[in-house]
């Protein structure tokens, strides 16, 4: 990427997540149609069980962002009221299905179904939610596997504001599986210092003052204030929270996007910042397991 796009990409203090995710979509479009050449078709396969509303739009987006780069897709909708066996065993059928590359399960899960059990059972080559302990471990050591996508679409970002990320204290509130501590893994790798801040630590606002860079993912509307950053601090806000605002319903995230910006260096903003990367991240997870099973194949059949 030259100078000039990395300008555009992250104009002032705002980190543009849509701009960012449209030029991952493209390098992975562009990688598409070179395995495409070679006879092998990317193939994502989505499962989403009930009807949550917002399952159902950021499912309809993933489908639609395959689409784009030339990811083939299929489609599994099951009731709120199906079984952990029924679904074991459609997964256990993707598993099995060599035109399959990725399987995605869309979270949450109804109630009842043990989420833990049905993520184990992908297997974790086809793992592009990168939420399977193997990969999960393999993460934690630093090893190349399938990165969750939320996680892995945030450091893109913040490679877009510093290349080099070494020696920089990163602050991560919030530890949830699919973003706290695969995040905190993550900047780790790149050689930050890493505090995990979650509910029961002791005076989150003074960690929160330390960070060189904070990655908010608490699920608190406009929680992080001015007051609870260094100065030119860089902040990741993941969280995605709908508040009835002068009688409108709007989307805020975790930090206080007006109140922090003149104190930041730089910010993403919601919506637009991190959750366009979770979805082009998944395609780039999925472009990547489809060229690892091609790989893989391809030795084995060397090997007879
Ligand atoms: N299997 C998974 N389930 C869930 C994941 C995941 O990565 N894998 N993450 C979230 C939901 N999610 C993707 O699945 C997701 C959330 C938000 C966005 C997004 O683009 N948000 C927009 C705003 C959208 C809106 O208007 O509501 C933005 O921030 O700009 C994409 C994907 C939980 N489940
Ligand atoms: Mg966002």
């Amino acid at each position: 990427m030259n100078s000039q796009t990395q300008a555009i990409l992250a104009t002032d203090k705002r980190i543009d997540g849509k701009a960012i995710s449209a030029q991952v979509l493209s390098e992975v479009a562009e990688q598409v149609g070179q395995l495409q050449a070679q006879g092998v078709h990317p193939c994502l396969a989505v499962v989403l069980v009930g009807d949550d509303p917002a399952s159902q739009v950021y499912v309809k987006n993933k489908l639609l962002r395959a689409a784009e780069v030339g990811i083939l897709s299929v489609e599994h909708y099951l009731p709120a009221q199906t079984s952990a066996e029924t679904l074991l065993s459609l997964i256990e059928t993707l598993n099995e299905d060599a035109k399959v590359h990725g399987i995605l399960v869309q979270l949450p899960l109804p109630q009842g179904i043990d989420e833990i059990q049905v993520l184990e059972a992908i297997k974790p080559i086809k793992d592009v939610d990168g939420f399977h302990s193997s990969n999960v471990g393999g993460l934690s050591q630093g090893r190349s596997v399938l990165q969750p996508c939320t996680p892995s679409g945030c450091m893109r970002l913040l490679n877009q504001v510093r290349a080099d990320l070494s020696g920089m204290h990163a602050v991560v509130v919030g530890r949830s599986n699919i973003v706290g501590k695969p995040m905190a893994a993550l900047l780790l790798q790149a050689n930050c210092t890493v505090t995990l801040v979650h509910s029961k630590s002791r005076d989150i606002k003074s960690l929160c003052q330390m960070a060189d860079i904070l990655v908010a993912a608490v699920g608190r509307p406009e929680m992080i204030k001015q007051d609870w950053l260094k100065p030119g601090a860089i902040v990741i806000d993941v969280g995605i929270n709908r508040v009835e605002k002068e009688g409108r319903s709007r989307l805020v995230g975790d930090v206080d996007y007006a109140d922090v910006l003149d104190k930041v260096e730089a910010i993403t903003p919601v919506p637009g910042g991190v959750g366009p990367m979770t979805i082009a991240m998944l395609m780039s997870n999925t472009l990547a397991a489809a060229q690892k099973q091609h790989k893989l194949l391809s030795i084995s059949a060397i090997d007879g």
